[in-house]
C-alpha cells in the first residue's frame, strides 16, 4: 500500500491510538517519504534481461543442487575456479570481495561445479564457465567475515608479470608505498585487498605475505650480483653546506654502506594504523630527502625562516675546532673525534672533509622535538631507517624534480654548489643526474614516503611543503602499528 494511503487512512481513525499518532508523525518525515516512493519505484520496475526458466531434467536429488543464474555484463564474475587434480572436479575456489559473484550471494568458495549452460564441466576450460551454474554447495558455506587488516605495501606487485596467479585479470596491481586492505586472508597464498584510498568496491586478488617474501627470494637470487648498480653517487646530496661537508669517495662509501639491498627480504607487507596526534604528545619528526641540487635545502631553510620559533633544524657535530665567535651548540656541536667513534651508532648520517668529521646525531634531533618545536631534517633516504620507530614516528617527504622540460625552465637562473665546481650554473648533466637519483630514490625508499611534492615554482613548493607539515602533525595519518604498540 503507498505511504500517503496509510496516512489518510489513519487520519480518517477517529480516536488514533499514541502508537497509531507516531506512526503518523514517523511517515510524514520527508526523508522516511523518500525512502518508500523509492522503493516502490523500484519493487514495481520490470528489469531485464528476464531470466530463463529453470532446466526441466532436474536430477533426482536436485534438494543438494543449487542452480544459480548470474546474468554477466562486461563486468569479470568476481570468482575463480580450480580443478581438483585428482578426481577432475572444479570447484569455487575464490569469490572476489565487492565482485559480481559476491553481489549476487550465489556463489561460495568450495562449491562444486556441476554444469554449465546445461553442458557437463567436465573437461571445460574455465573461461567457459559462464552465465548458469549448477551446482552442488559447499557445506557448510563459511560466510564469517574477516577483521579487515590495513598494511603498507613495501614491495611493487603486477599480476601480469606473475605466471603463478590463478587469475591475472583478478589481480591487483600495486606499488611500494600503497595502502592496502586486506579483506581476506582464508586462502594461505592468495589474499583479497583494496587499495585505499578506496575509490572501488571491489578487492583484488594479491600474494599473501609468505607467497611475495617466496616470490621476492626467488628474483633476488636470480639477479646477478651487482655490487655498485643500485647507487648513483653523484645523484645523491653533494653540497657543501656545513655539516654536508664530505668528500665524494666518503659519501660513495656511506651510501653504499649504509643502504644494503635488504629490501628483497624484509617483509613485503607492514601493518598500519590510523594515528591522530594529540596536542601534548611530541611533534613527528620531519624529515626531507630528495635528489641533490633539487631544492631540499633551499625549501628546508624557507621554512624555518617563515616561522623559526615553529621550524627548526638539528645541530649538527663536528670535530673541526671552533672558529672565533663560534659556540658550542650554536652553529655546531664542537666535539673530539674520539667521542665521535663512541657515539657513532647515534648519528644519523656522518661523513669527513678535510680531515674532520660532520655528521647529526639522533640526540640533536631529540633535543629539537624535546624542546617542543618540530624538528625538520633533510638526509640521505638510506637514513630514515635510523629513526623511524615510535620515539620520533617521522613523516618523510620525498621532494621530487618537475618534468625535464620545467626543471629546465626553472633553475635557468639557478646554481648548483657541488663538491666540484662551487656555485655555478646547472649543466644537462646535473639535471640527468638529478631525474636518475630521483627514479631511484623512488623505486628504492618510495615504501617510506608519506609525500612527494614536485618543486617546479618554488613558492609553491614552500607553501605546499608548510601545509604538509601543520597536516602530518595534525592527523590523521597511516603509521606502522608497531609505533602504538607497547611493546619495545
Ligand atoms: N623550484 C626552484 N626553482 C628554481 N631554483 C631552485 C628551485 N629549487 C631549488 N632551487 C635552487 O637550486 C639550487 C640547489 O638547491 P639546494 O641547494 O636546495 O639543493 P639540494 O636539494 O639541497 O641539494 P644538495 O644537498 O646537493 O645541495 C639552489 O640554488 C636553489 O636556490
Amino acid at each position: 500500500m503507498p505511504v500517503y494511503q496509510i496516512l489518510s487512512n489513519i487520519r480518517a481513525v477517529p480516536a488514533p491510538s499514541p502508537e497509531a499518532r507516531q506512526l503518523y508523525s514517523l511517515l510524514k518525515s520527508p526523508h522516511l517519504q523518500a525512502l518508500l516512493s523509492a522503493h516502490d519505484m523500484v519493487a514495481q520496475t520490470d528489469y531485464e534481461p528476464v531470466l530463463p526458466p529453470l532446466p526441466e531434467d532436474l536430477p533426482e536429488d536436485e534438494e543438494a543442487m543449487r542452480i544459480v543464474c548470474l546474468v554477466k555484463n562486461k563486468q569479470p564474475l568476481g570468482a575463480t575456479i580450480k580443478r581438483d587434480e585428482e578426481t577432475g572436479e572444479i570447484f569455487i575456489a575464490r569469490v572476489i570481495h565487492g565482485g559480481l559473484a559476491d553481489r549476487s550471494g550465489l556463489l561460495h568458495p568450495g562449491d562444486l561445479l556441476v554444469e554449465v549452460n546445461g553442458n557437463p564441466v567436465e573437461g571445460l576450460d574455465p573461461e567457459q564457465v559462464i552465465q548458469i551454474l549448477v551446482m552442488i554447495p559447499n557445506t557448510p558455506q563459511s560466510t564469517k567475515t574477516q577483521k579487515p587488516l590495513y598494511v603498507r605495501a613495501m614491495a611493487d606487485y603486477c599480476p601480469l608479470q606473475d605466471p603463478a596467479i590463478p587469475c591475472p585479470d583478478a589481480g591487483m596491481v600495486f606499488s611500494r608505498g600503497d595502502l592496502l586492505e586486506i579483506v581476506d586472508q582464508t586462502d594461505i597464498h592468495w589474499w583479497q585487498a583494496r587499495k585505499l584510498p578506496s575509490a572501488s568496491a571491489c578487492a583484488g586478488l594479491i600474494p599473501s605475505t609468505s607467497l611475495l617474501k617466496s616470490k621476492q627470494r626467488e628474483t633476488w637470487w636470480s639477479q646477478p650480483f651487482q655490487a655498485h648498480t643500485c647507487i648513483k653517487p653523484s645523484g645523491f646530496r653533494r653540497s657543501f653546506r656545513l655539516w654536508r661537508r664530505m668528500t665524494h669517495r666518503t659519501r660513495r662509501q656511506s651510501c653504499y654502506s649504509c643502504s644494503p639491498n635488504t629490501s628483497a627480504l624484509s617483509s613485503p607487507y607492514e601493518e598500519v594504523v590510523s594515528y591522530q596526534r594529540r596536542p601534548d604528545d611530541p611533534h613527528r619528526l620531519i624529515i626531507l630527502v630528495g635528489p641533490s641540487g633539487v631544492g631540499v635545502n633551499e625549501l628546508r631553510k624557507r621554512l624555518i625562516k617563515l616561522n623559526p620559533h615553529t621550524f627548526q633544524g638539528a645541530v649538527p657535530h663536528t670535530t673541526r675546532p671552533a672558529r672565533d665567535g663560534e659556540g658550542t651548540g650554536k652553529e655546531y656541536n664542537f666535539v673530539t673525534k674520539e667521542l665521535v667513534s663512541l657515539v657513532c651508532p647515534r648519528f644519523l648520517e656522518y661523513g669527513e672533509y678535510k680531515g674532520h668529521l660532520y655528521g647529526t646525531s639522533i640526540d640533536a634531533v631529540k633535543d629539537v622535538i624535546d624542546s617542543g618545536r618540530m624538528c625538520v631534517i633533510d638526509t640521505e633516504p638510506h637514513s630514515i631507517l635510523s629513526v623511524r620507530n615510535k620515539t620520533f614516528k617521522p613523516y618523510v617527504i620525498f621532494i621530487k624534480p618537475p618534468s625535464s622540460e620545467r626543471l629546465r625552465q626553472t633553475r635557468r637562473d639557478a646554481r648548483i654548489i657541488t663538491s666540484c665546481v662551487v656555485n655555478r650554473p646547472f649543466k644537462d648533466v646535473d639535471f640527468e643526474e638529478m631525474e636518475d637519483a630521483a627514479r631511484f630514490m623512488e623505486g628504492k625508499y618510495g615504501q617510506y614516503f608519506d609525500r612527494v611534492i614536485v618543486n617546479e615554482e618554488l613558492q609553491d613548493a614552500c607553501m605546499k611543503l608548510f601545509n604538509d607539515i601543520q597536516l602530518a602533525q595534525e592527523g590523521p595519518h597511516w603509521i606502522p602499528a608497531a609505533w602504538l604498540s607497547t611493546e619495545d
